[in-house]
């Protein structure tokens, strides 16, 4: 659906011609009034276009056989889309002055009521005489969806919107993958990509027809019939867990979170769909196999692409209600609360998990770093001893691809109480172990309470990696463990999905090959426990929490080795934990043990019952990696790094490649020599707005009026809106006379709608 019409503010008054010279001169209405015989764009991407006999406004005549004129004048005429056509500024638009935050009055009320006093929250300074005349600022989307929504994947005039019919079964999926884990995107992705879908002509299969029963309000849906937190579309665990717990700290309930409208990224723009010609579905397919492809090979597998959007826009996510928190704590600023609440999974945070203190998680920003950090608060924590919190720096010279980087460690009164704050990198979209495999809500195996779509026989010696790793529809009802405690009956014997071995394999090798480092450092960790080590990734874990109960229970570090061998009985039990899907399991160790050597290889059982064994000299982590295979532990880390790396980079790649694009558009509207000369063109309307944002943006200045440069500044508004988040900001006309409050979602919304009308002319 192309984008309705787009927003007009005036601030200043324009001459009393404007409206004619808007209506009949402005390079959109031209645009409109030309029409459009450009070349399909599927045409040119897939090679043929399943909307040419159905109202697609686009020419389907390729070069050489067409028999269409360039002439504007000979295409017939098809409908206009929504906004494609020039939008008279209406005489409330024309006198507007005072912008009113949060807008979503309706515009002709708020015109013919232009002479009242405007309601509190408006800003006009310096307004007299222009806010007597003064028209509310309304957004002209205010009221609809956001822009994401509007953009779906091509969908011509004529075609059904975004709620219902087979050209939106695209965005359904990506609106679906945003609630599936990262683990569930790539083969989420194919189910969406389901060729046999009855949209690409196919029978339906059976993973086609899964999907169709989602609607887009489906994917907004609150989770669960028990009435949680409104659960948002396209949004990674970390930010839905950080509204939801705006949601409950608030205590304002679905009150606060109705203003709430998160808009999906535009996940579809940048990949296409497969194609329907055979022709090309065959290169297509042939790509895959390492031969020329001429347009899939310009994009990143659909499934990267999505996880890595998640993970950018996780790190970018904003609280969208006053959370009570300071503006700044130590340096950091922007903090956005990380715990999830019960309803999600998670502890709801605050738990005296810490040695009797309460934790709290949240991210934020490092001031003139632009990085995003996760801070760990212990509230009400008095430091006794200077050295305990030095401690901390042993712990930030450690790396290691295992473990959650340690930044720093400090005390704050900045909640209002004696807090320390330990600095960790953050890992956007990552979940504790218990979050993702264990919880009520879990999405992967072995969520005891989950009921399995089909049982997964394992007996001693049958591959158990053969165990689908993906697991059944979340239930609302707990199964036949009973509430977790089922303890080693839990997982096979319930009948609940395994935790395939190899993934099991995966994180033990990995948490062995941490803890290593960790103890070859001459630290311990002490916080192996589902609860503290969190999944960043695919089958990616990272040791989580270090540093915390050395400041906490300080004692100079005599107890180092103690702790040492504690990690290993505690690195046991979370082996135990995961095998058998419950942690009560560690409450009844021979029956855990004998369902490990039940269903799992005598490898396993093996590392267990050592891990289990009593501690002493001889019983080492280097012991645990011999019967491991040390080598496989080294080569495992190297390719941990680069992957890291990898991943890193293409983040950076992703958002600098949506910057450039950002910046294009903002040139190509601001710079546009053909309107220069009609002061209007940039004057009115969006490109107004768009043109205070560019100030604001690029033109900063100090309070002696110098220009002030900063690079942050510069990423961190461009990010905020390329993701088009409801976070609002002032921007102030040139004379100083006016300034508007407007979310970054709108001016998104202007650019692309400034974007749109060039295009078209
Ligand atoms: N370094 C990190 N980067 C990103 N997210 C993190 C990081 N550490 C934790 N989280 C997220 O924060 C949430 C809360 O983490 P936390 O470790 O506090 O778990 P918890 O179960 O709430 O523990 P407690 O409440 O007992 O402190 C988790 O969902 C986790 O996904």
């Amino acid at each position: 659906m192309a984008p309705p019409g787009s927003a007009a503010i005036a601030i200043v008054r324009p001459p009393p011609d404007h409206g004619a010279a808007a209506s009949s001169s402005s390079p959109a209405a031209a645009a409109a009034s030309k029409g459009d015989n450009r070349l399909c764009r599927n045409l040119q991407l897939f090679g043929s276009c399943k909307y040419a006999d159905r109202g697609c406004q686009f020419s389907h005549d390729l070069p050489g056989t067409a028999t269409t004129t360039a002439s504007s004048s000979s295409k017939p005429a098809s409908p206009a889309p929504p906004g494609t056509s020039s939008t008279p500024l209406s005489a409330a638009a024309l006198s507007a002055a005072v912008f009113v935050p949060g807008g979503g009055a309706p515009t002709s009320a708020a015109a013919s009521d232009a002479g009242r006093a405007p309601p509190s929250g408006t800003l006009t300074p310096g307004g007299s005489a222009m806010a007597v005349q003064a028209a509310e600022f309304v957004p002209r989307r205010a009221a609809t969806p956001a822009l994401s929504e509007d953009a779906a994947f091509f969908a011509p005039a004529g075609q059904e919107g975004p709620e219902a019919g087979p050209s939106n079964g695209y965005n359904q999926a990506m609106a679906d993958v945003g609630q599936q884990s990262a683990d569930g995107l790539a083969e989420y992705y194919h189910q969406a990509m389901d060729l046999n879908a009855p949209e690409y002509g196919g029978a339906p299969s059976e993973s086609s027809a899964a999907l169709h029963p989602y609607s887009f309000s489906h994917a907004l849906a609150p989770p669960g019939a028990n009435g949680g937190a409104p659960s948002i579309p396209g949004m990674s665990h970390a930010a839905a867990a950080a509204a939801e717990a705006a949601y409950y700290n608030s205590g304002m309930g679905a009150m606060q979170m109705g203003h709430f409208v998160r808009q999906p990224l535009q996940y579809h723009l940048y990949h296409p769909l497969p194609s329907t010609n055979p022709r090309h579905l065959s290169s297509t397919l042939s790509s895959r196999t390492g031969s020329h492809s001429p347009t899939t090979s310009f994009f990143l597998p659909p499934a990267l692409h999505i996880s890595l959007t998640q993970k950018s826009e996780a790190t970018q996510a904003t609280p969208s209600v006053d959370m009570k928190l300071p503006d700044e704590v130590g340096g950091y600023t922007g903090l956005l609360p990380l715990d999830k609440p019960p309803s999600e999974g998670g502890s709801g945070g605050g738990g005296p998990a810490w040695a009797g203190y309460r934790g709290w998680a949240y991210k934020a920003w490092k001031e003139g770093e632009g990085r995003c950090y996760m801070l760990r608060r212990i509230e009400g924590f008095r430091l006794q001893h200077e050295a305990a919190i030095a401690a901390v720096e042993k712990w930030t010279r450690v790396r290691h691809p295992g473990l959650v980087g340690v930044r720093e460690a400090f005390t704050t009164r900045a909640f209002g109480d004696q807090s320390v704050i330990f600095v960790y990198d953050f890992h956007p979209c990552s979940q504790t172990l218990y979050e993702a495999h264990l919880s009520p809500l879990a999405t992967l195996p072995p969520n005891p309470w989950s009921t399995p779509l089909t049982h997964h026989a394992h007996h001693a010696g049958a591959p158990a990696h053969t165990a689908p790793y993906r697991s059944a529809a979340r239930p609302t009802v707990p199964s036949a463990v009973g509430g977790g405690g089922g303890g080693a009956a839990g997982a096979g014997a319930g009948g609940a999905p395994l935790l395939p071995e190899r993934v099991l394999w995966s994180y033990v090798v990995q948490v062995a090959s941490a803890l290593k480092c960790v103890h070859n450092s001459g630290l311990a960790m002490r916080t192996i426990d589902v609860n503290r080590v969190l999944v960043t990734g695919k089958n990616r874990v990272r040791l989580g929490g270090a540093g915390v109960l050395d400041c906490l229970t300080w004692d100079g570090g005599q107890s180092i080795p103690a702790h040492q061998q504690d990690d290993l009985l505690s690195f046991g039990k979370l082996i135990i934990a995961l095998a058998c899907g419950s942690t009560s399991a560690v409450h009844n160790l021979p029956k855990s043990v004998d369902h490990i050597s039940r269903m799992y290889s005598p490898d396993l059982k093996n590392v267990v019952l050592y891990l289990l064994s009593k501690p002493g000299p001889r019983k080492t982590i280097e012991e645990v990696l011999v019967l491991m295979g040390p080598r496989v532990v080294d080569e495992l880390n190297s390719s941990l790094v680069a992957e890291d790396t990898i991943e890193h980079e293409l983040m950076r790649e992703l958002e600098n490649g949506r910057l450039v694009r950002l910046l294009t558009k903002f040139g190509f509207i601001n710079e546009r020599p053909e309107f220069d000369h009609d002061p209007r063109w940039a004057e009115t309307g969006d490109r107004y707005l768009i043109k205070l944002f560019r100030d604001y943006v690029f033109h900063q200045v100090d309070e002696t009026g110098r220009p002030v440069t900063d690079l942050s500044h510069v990423l961190t508004a461009l990010n905020k809106l390329d993701a088009g988040i409801d976070e609002k900001l002032m921007l102030v006309s040139r004379d100083e006379q006016s300034c508007l409050i407007v979310s970054y979602r709108e001016i998104k919304n202007c650019v692309e709608n400034a974007f749109a009308d060039l295009s078209r002319s």
